[in-house]
């Protein structure tokens, strides 16, 4: 057998072993074929310690291996002479790096004994393991790329004195698994990496309320968030029990850093892992405390993240699977009750009895990890074709839903985009959507310091629905926070903080941009305000939507549904319902001082405002400019403002700045909602071609509505609907297609 064959030979094997400690192979298979690569000699003198890390916590795939192995030697002596013992030097090198415990420079006489490829096959299995979580949210690792790539020798230093830190004489030490935003037993590469290093696992969550908040109005865990925490911990604590272990949660009043070194301390363990976290004040709280526990010679996550960080952008690879079952330690740190933790306590009234406001979201959600699966699924098996089409619908479950398990990690982005990509129709607008959530947490690292009623229906049927269920869709949070911002003149920050304390899918990254963006102070303004009656025509056309989550309003007719204020008093009354006048009333003239406002702040701060393009500019952090350009030195200081970058900006604030004077701004940003949108194309189009059929066309209409009204408010059974229109006039004209479509010439 050449040398490098038996290399190849030997990782193999170690790629085997993991998938029988995953349960995917059995240990007969195994045997089989680790003789049939290894060939009798090799695999009789060096099986065992290829098989050793069975040792802790599969003792009994190691007897039934080490069985396995006697009866073949047995037979093997039968029909054979014993052959000289062969050992191959790189095999030798090999597991001399497994094994490191001289005082020699052990990182010298591998790289000398050992070709680069061989030296790091052990760990480049590492690598393709763990590089996976960060390949898709990872954007910003420019910085760091540079020094793994410089680093690369020491790194394989430290790996190894990992390696050795492992060993003891009364078997390897355990690993404490830190548990955060990645509560899933699927595609979870911290979890399969514990597992590679051989020792016994304690799953750990540590949880610092200060900590978790960072500085300013983060709001990072508010209290709907922090009850699905709360369940999704519960349930992994199940998943975990099913596998032989169980999950130690722990406060970490005075520091996560200070109770980890106390479990190590406790427990013997030799190494830390956990998966990256990325907002800013946490990621620094993490860099803090692998400084100092590497400083006390723990192997830590520094390893793990440096393989996400030399990703080289391979593309997508297969999600990992769940393992069979986690090697346990022989004895367990004291950790505390979950619900001491705090995190689903509900408020009580004076005579002590509960409130418990969460009531509506457990009936709304199933927390666990099956139910993430079983959601994504249903949704590529079905939901995502009509996503495509039509994800702003309020009255249909178009979207996914599945934001609060992406969030605390229940469901990898990875398998998300797997999955989708093989879904049939390849979904572009979803995989897109994931787009925007890397984009988020870029600008966060690039930025780091970044119970109403309406009267308007479909805001508070959105808002209700978020009260209630901890969630709303896209389209929804659009409409809502136009509302806030542009009807309501309430600053962005009022409806971020709201938001953080009632979604269960609160997250600071994502939900900082939106608001921003909303705001008029983002790096992407949005172009568009919605309109509250016509974005309820796009969204919920029937008032399915409304009708759920405001009851009250449920016997107004279809066409009234989304304008309560315009049914006479005595339908109300009949309907029997008791809602709320309107907030504010006239629209357009809050719009209106809405735009002044701007106007306002832009002449005030000149300054950044790009007066050629009409843009406005915001401060680019010195630190992110001198990465990308080398020395900005000059530019940065010589302005006094730093250096500023333009941003997307809606284009009735640029027109409204170059045209003070004028009334009309023809970019008015105010949405028509699609259906009107759609009526008032047609009946322009019909008004074009054929005035009389129009009108004829308009006025059955109506009166199909007001006769189906009138049905409805005396309780009469409905009419059947007449599907005879009133003719239209032919369509001669070969180029015309449909109104708003596009022109094409008739063959
Ligand atoms: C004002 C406002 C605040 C928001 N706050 C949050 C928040 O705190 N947490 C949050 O997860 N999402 C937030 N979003 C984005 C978006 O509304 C939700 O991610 C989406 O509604 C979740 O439903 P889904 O899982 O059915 O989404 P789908 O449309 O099925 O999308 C799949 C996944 O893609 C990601 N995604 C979708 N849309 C966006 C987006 N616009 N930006 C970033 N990622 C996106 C989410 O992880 C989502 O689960 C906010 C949007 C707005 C307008």
């Amino acid at each position: 057998m050449s040398v490098s064959s038996d290399m190849r030979s030997v990782s193999r094997v170690r790629e085997l072993l993991k998938e029988l400690m995953l349960g995917r192979e059995d240990p007969d298979g195994f045997f089989c074929l680790c003789l049939s690569m290894l060939g009798d000699t090799d695999t009789r003198t060096h099986f065992l310690d290829l098989v050793e890390p069975l040792l802790s916590g599969h003792e009994r795939l190691h007897n039934e291996l080490d069985l396995a192995l006697t009866l073949s030697v047995y037979e093997t002596k039968q029909t054979k002479p014993d052959h000289q013992r062969h050992v191959p030097p790189c095999y030798k090198s090999y597991a001399d790096t497994t094994t490191e415990t001289s005082g020699v420079d052990q990182a010298n006489v591998n790289d000398a004994v050992v070709p680069e490829n061989q030296a790091v096959a052990k760990w480049t299995l590492d690598t393709n393991v763990h590089k996976n979580t960060c390949a898709i949210k990872n954007t910003n690792k420019h910085n760091d790329d540079l020094k793994v790539t410089k680093s690369t020798r020491s790194q394989k230093r430290r790996q190894r004195k990992q390696q050795h830190l492992l060993k003891s004489p009364l078997g390897p030490r355990p690993v404490l698994l830190w548990f955060r935003r990645d509560l899933r037993m699927w595609d979870n590469p911290a979890l399969i990496g514990c597992l590679e290093l051989g020792a016994p696992i304690i799953p750990v969550f540590l949880w610092n309320a200060v900590e978790e908040e960072g500085q300013g109005v983060t709001v990072a865990a508010g209290g709907a968030s922090k009850y699905w925490l709360h369940q999704a911990l519960v349930s992994l604590n199940c998943s975990l029990e099913q596998r032989g272990s169980h999950l130690v949660t722990l406060k970490a009043e005075a520091s996560s850093l200070i109770v980890l070194q106390e479990l190590i301390a406790e427990t013997g363990a030799a190494s830390v892992v956990a998966t990256a976290l990325y907002e800013p004040w946490l990621k620094e709280r993490d860099d803090s405390v692998w400084e100092k526990l590497e400083k006390q010679g723990i192997g830590s996550v520094s390893h793990f993240m440096s393989c996400c960080q030399q990703n080289p952008g391979s593309g997508l690879t297969a999600p990992l699977d769940a393992p069979a079952a986690l090697p346990a330690p022989s004895t367990w740190p004291q950790g505390c009750p979950l619900v001491d933790l705090g995190l689903a306590r509900m408020p009580r009234r004076k005579d002590g009895t509960e409130i418990d406001w969460a009531a509506n979201i457990r009936k709304s959600w199933d927390f666990s990890e099956e139910a993430a699966q079983a959601h994504l699924e249903a949704f590529l098996r079905d939901g995502v074709y009509r996503y495509e089409k039509e994800s702003s619908r309020a009255d249909e479950p178009n979207t996914s839903s599945l934001s609060p398990y992406l969030h605390f990690g229940q469901l990898s982005a990875r398998s998300l985009l797997w999955d989708a990509r093989g879904a049939r129709c390849r979904p572009p607008k979803f995989q897109r959507k994931l787009a925007w959530r890397d984009l988020a947490y870029w600008q966060l690292c690039l930025f780091p310091d970044l119970p109403w009623e309406t009267g308007y229906p479909l805001v508070d049927a959105a808002m209700r629905q978020l009260w209630q269920t901890g969630w709303m869709n896209n389209y929804m949070r659009h409409v809502v926070a136009s509302f806030l911002i542009a009807y309501l003149h309430i600053p962005w920050q009022e409806g971020y903080r709201w938001f953080q304390d009632t979604l269960v899918d609160a997250d600071v990254a994502i939900d900082a941009m939106m608001w921003q963006n909303g705001g008029m102070c983002g790096l992407d303004h949005w172009n568009f305000v919605m309109h509250p009656v016509d974005a309820a025509l796009t969204c919920d056309p029937y008032g399915a939507y409304v009708r759920q989550w405001c009851p009250e309003l449920k016997a107004l007719p279809d066409d009234l549904i989304h304008k309560p204020w315009k049914c006479p008093a005595s339908m109300l009354r009949r309907a029997g319902t008791s809602y709320p006048e309107r907030i504010v009333v006239d629209l357009e003239e809050r719009r209106a001082q809405s735009l002044q406002d701007v106007a306002a702040v832009r002449r005030r701060f000149r300054q950044f405002v790009d007066q050629r393009s009409g843009c406005d500019m915001v401060p680019v952090p010195a630190r992110l400019v001198q990465e990308a350009l080398g020395s900005m030195e000059d530019v940065v200081s010589h302005e006094g403002t730093g250096f500023l970058l333009p941003v997307i900006t809606r284009m009735e604030f640029k027109h409204q700045s170059e045209d003070p004077d004028r009334q009309d701004n023809p970019y008015n940003a105010v949405l028509k909602g699609y259906i009107s949108r759609k009526r008032d194309e047609t009946v322009a189009f019909l008004n074009e071609r054929d005035f009389t059929a129009s009108v004829m066309c308009e006025s059955a209409q109506r009166r199909e509505r007001l006769e189906k009204d009138r049905c409805l408010l005396e309780g009469l059974p409905q009419p059947t609907v007449s599907h005879s229109r009133a003719r239209r006039t032919q369509i001669r004209d070969p180029y015309s297609k449909v109104p708003g479509g596009v022109a094409v010439p008739h063959r």
